[in-house]
């Protein structure tokens, strides 16, 4: 069952962005304060297969100690095989309706939006919160779209009201007031925490924003 505190402080990350121990690194931030976990692997072929079934399912139970729900990005097998809370879509992956009727109600879904077309079209189909995006210029996406800012923000929260935004893009503690103040819900993070010397106080500062 989605709750829209799922999203305050949303991290996501894979094998191509955690600089140390990758199961220590989602522990200790989730030790910090992080209120879901996404796994998104875009990078080494290392970890497809049964490497990546192997991964997950630790996150998994690490995810499950700290009672924070875990989300796979694109890849409903994995989501399936693992038995995640979540999975997230993007407008290039399997259609919302789709991933709704092999998953029903077992797991719920988010849905990458970047206007209010494609935000309202996720709404209709069934979305349980939608990622907006990105917000701000990224260089964690290679083929992340023209970042819509903060009034393209609002404007989607007050179209898709009362379904939960997450936003997602460039954010960092020093704009998540501005986030806030548009409506959103939370904020999906990777470089400002995975790059950070000290994520815990990183993601502390996302908190006192959004709790
Ligand atoms: C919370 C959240 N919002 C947006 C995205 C981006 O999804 P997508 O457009 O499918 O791009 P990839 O992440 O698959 O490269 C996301 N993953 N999470
Ligand atoms: C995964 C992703 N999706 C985006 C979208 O706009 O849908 S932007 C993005 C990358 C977010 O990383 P960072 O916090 O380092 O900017
Ligand atoms: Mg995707």
């Amino acid at each position: 069952m989605f709750k829209p505190s799922y999203l305050s402080m949303y991290l996501i990350a894979g094998h191509q962005n955690f600089k140390n121990d990758p199961l220590a690194s989602v522990e200790r931030a989730l030790a910090g304060g992080v209120t879901a976990f996404q796994l998104r692997e875009k990078g080494s072929d290392a970890y497809r297969g049964q490497a990546r079934i192997q991964f997950a399912r630790e996150v998994k139970r690490i995810c499950q100690r700290y009672h924070v729900p875990f989300i796979i990005n694109d890849d409903i097998d994995l989501a399936l095989t693992i038995g995640a809370d979540g999975i997230h879509v993007g407008q290039e992956d399997m259609p919302i309706e789709e991933v709704r009727k092999v998953v029903k109600e077992r797991m719920f879904i988010g849905v990458s939006t970047t206007s209010v077309e494609e935000a309202l079209a996720a709404k209709a189909e069934g979305a349980d919160y939608i990622g907006v995006g990105p917000l701000f210029a990224t260089a964690s996406k290679v083929d992340a779209k023209t970042p819509i800012g903060l009034e393209g923000l609002t404007t989607i929260v007050k179209a898709v009201h009362p379904l939960p935004v997450v936003a997602i893009g460039g954010i960092k503690p020093e704009n998540a007031a501005l986030v806030k103040a548009s409506g959103a819900k939370g904020v999906a993070v990777i470089s400002a925490i995975t790059t950070a010397e000290k994520p815990d106080q990183i993601i502390c500062a996302f908190r006192t924003h959004f709790d």
